[in-house]
């Protein structure tokens, strides 16, 4: 028998365990992986790379159909490109960490990407995982199940930190609760929870934990179709 196709949105703010979550369940179920957040890295990469100045969004918003933005859904190894240059590491750098809020905010910059989005999650035949902060809400509102991850922002500081070597765990606290409060408070499609999310606390769960509580969420889903 066919399965049918399924779509997962998974939200929630930094460090709460979006990413690998993500690709650990599209892997162990077969399905497509996307990562939206690294395709908002990447127009911002371009924009710090073509000299734009960052404060002033008419400029943002007058190139941001410029780049070519390509995103790998395999969640084994996820790849992005610009312009096809690959941009893996450099979307990962300080200085994109700390743009990428007054980037994504902009709504010209927002209506490409989601375009973007919406035509590789409609053109992934097995079904995708889909992460980011405004999937549930606005990507994909149909997804079959939407997940929003939360920890607390003690939790989110020590994995984020564990990750850049030799990080301060209080200035990573301050610079990723800086950014949700940014990704929060935009006016177009803000980080939030859409009402019919599933939501998670992975604060005190390992990420074994809570990958096996959406494959689950999945299946429930999937039974139920
Ligand atoms: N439940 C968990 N317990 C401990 N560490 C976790 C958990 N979930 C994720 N991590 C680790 O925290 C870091 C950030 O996770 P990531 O998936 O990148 O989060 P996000 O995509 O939400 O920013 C990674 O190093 C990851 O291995
Ligand atoms: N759907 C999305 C995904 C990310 N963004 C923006 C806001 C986030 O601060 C940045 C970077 O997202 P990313 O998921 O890479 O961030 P972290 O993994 O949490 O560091 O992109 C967004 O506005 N909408």
């Amino acid at each position: 028998m066919e399965r049918a196709t399924v779509i997962v949105a998974i939200d929630g703010p930094s460090g709460t365990g979006k990413s690998s979550t993500s690709k650990a369940v599209a892997a162990q179920l077969g399905l497509s992986y996307l990562d939206t957040g690294a395709q908002y890295r990447a127009i911002t990469w371009w924009m710090v790379s073509n000299g734009i100045d960052i404060e002033d969004p008419s400029a943002i918003a007058a190139v941001a159909g410029k780049p070519e933005i390509v995103s790998g859904t395999d969640p084994s190894g996820p790849t992005i490109t610009v312009d096809g240059t690959d941009v893996a590491g450099p979307i990962r750098t300080q200085e994109v960490t700390s743009k990428v809020s007054a980037v994504s905010a902009v709504p010209e910059v927002r209506a490409r990407i989601t375009e973007l989005q919406r035509s590789i999650a409609s053109g992934a035949e097995n079904g995708i995982v889909v992460e980011g902060r405004d999937i549930g809400t606005t990507v994909l509102p149909d997804a079959d199940l939407k997940i929003f991850l939360t920890a607390s922002p003690e939790a989110r500081a020590a994995r984020r930190s564990g990750e850049l070597k030799g990080s301060d765990v209080q200035a990573t606290r301050e610079a990723l609760l800086k950014r949700d409060a940014a990704d929060s408070s935009r006016k177009t499609s803000p980080l939030a929870k859409a009402d019919d999310a599933v939501e998670v606390d992975t604060s005190d769960l390992t990420l074994q934990q809570v990958i096996e509580c959406v494959v689950t969420l999945v299946e429930e889903k999937r039974a139920g179709k």
